[in-house]
C-alpha cells in the first residue's frame, strides 16, 4: 500500500495551495501542486518497485541462475535454454523453460483466492529453503510436442543421506516433482497415485544430474510416466522410475467433488 505519510504529505500541499487568495501566488502554488503530484506518482511507482504492495505481482522465479550454481549446472542450463531460443515463433518452439514459484496455486489463473483458502502459509516443499544452493536447485525444460522434459538438478548439502551422497527421499522428491510437472503440463492438475523407484548408483552431494522424464501413455485420467536420472553427460545412470498420475479436479484438493 502507499504509505499514509506520503499521501497525507501531498494532500496538505494541495489544500494549502487553494487557501491562498493571491492570483499569482495561486498560479505558483498550482505549478507546485502539479510538480508535487508528478513527484508523488514517481514516488508511488518507486515504492511499488520496493515491494510495499501486499501482493507481489511479479513472483520470484526460482529456476533462474544464481551464484550457487556450479559451472556444470550453468552449462547444462545454457544448453537447454539455447534450445528454447531457437528461431521461430514461440508457438512452434519445441522447448520451453518452465518458471518455478514457491506456491504454484497462487500464480495460476484465479489461484490467488484459492491459495488464501487452502493453507495460506503453505509453500512448495522443494522451493522453501532460503539459502541458495543449500537444497534443491533445479530448472525444468519442457518439450510438449515430444511429451517429455529434462530437469537440470544440483543437489545441495542439506540433502545428505548416506555420507557425501544425496538422500534417496530427496531423489524421489525430485523425480516425483519432475514427473508430476510433465503430467500436469500435459493434462492439468494431477496427483501421484503410484511411484516406483530403482536406485542404481548413488548421487554425490553437490553434483549436478539430469532427470529425463517422458509420458509413456495415457488411459482416460491415468498418465503413465517414466524418469531416468543420469550424469550430465548421460554416461552414468543413477536412478530409474515409473509413476502413475491421476488427473483430479480442484474439488479433490478440498476433499469434495464438484
Ligand atoms: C497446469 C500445469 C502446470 C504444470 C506445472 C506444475 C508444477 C507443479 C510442480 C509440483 C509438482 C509436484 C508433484 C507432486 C505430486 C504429489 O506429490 S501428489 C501427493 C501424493 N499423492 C497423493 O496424495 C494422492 C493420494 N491419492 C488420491 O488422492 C487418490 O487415490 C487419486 C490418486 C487421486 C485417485 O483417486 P480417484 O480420483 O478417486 O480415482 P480412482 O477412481 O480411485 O482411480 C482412477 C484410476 O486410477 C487407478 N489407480 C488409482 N490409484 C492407483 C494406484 N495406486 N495404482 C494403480 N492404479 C491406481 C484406478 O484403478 C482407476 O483406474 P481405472 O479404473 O480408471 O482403470
Amino acid at each position: 500500500m502507499i504509505p499514509r505519510s506520503l499521501l497525507f504529505g501531498r494532500g496538505l500541499a494541495l489544500s494549502h495551495a487553494f487557501s491562498n487568495q493571491n492570483a499569482s501566488t495561486v498560479h505558483q502554488q498550482l505549478s507546485m501542486t502539479a510538480w508535487n503530484l508528478r513527484s508523488s506518482l514517481r514516488n508511488i511507482r518507486t515504492l511499488s518497485l520496493m515491494s510495499l504492495w501486499p501482493f507481489n505481482v511479479k513472483p520470484r522465479d526460482f529456476s533462474l541462475p544464481n551464484a550457487s550454481w556450479r559451472p556444470e549446472m550453468s552449462k547444462a542450463y545454457e544448453y537447454y535454454n539455447a534450445l528454447c531460443e531457437i528461431e521461430g515463433d514461440e508457438k512452434r518452439r519445441l522447448w520451453r523453460k518452465l518458471p518455478s514459484y514457491n506456491r504454484v496455486l497462487k500464480y495460476t489463473t484465479g489461484g490467488v483466492y484459492l491459495s488464501k483458502i487452502i493453507q495460506s502459509k503453505a509453500r512448495l516443499f522443494t522451493r522453501n529453503i532460503k539459502e541458495p544452493g543449500a537444497a534443491f536447485e533445479y530448472v525444468v525444460f519442457m518439450n510438449k510436442q515430444e511429451k517429455r522434459c529434462v530437469c537440470v538438478f544440483q543437489a545441495g548439502h542439506l540433502l545428505e543421506g548416506p555420507p557425501g551422497h544425496v538422500h534417496g527421499g530427496a531423489v524421489a522428491t525430485m523425480i516425483d516433482s519432475v514427473m508430476g510437472t510433465l503430467a500436469g503440463y500435459m493434462s492439468g492438475p494431477v496427483m501421484t497415485a503410484n511411484l516406483n523407484i530403482n536406485y542404481r548408483s548413488p548421487i554425490p552431494l553437490g553434483s549436478v544430474v539430469l532427470l529425463h522424464s517422458a509420458l509413456d501413455r495415457v488411459e482416460g485420467r491415468k498418465f503413465f510416466v517414466t524418469c531416468r536420472v543420469t550424469s550430465t553427460d548421460e554416461s552414468k545412470l543413477h536412478t530409474e522410475a515409473t509413476a502413475l498420475f491421476v488427473s483430479v479436479n480442484v474439488g479433490h484438493l478440498f476433499g469434495t467433488r464438484f
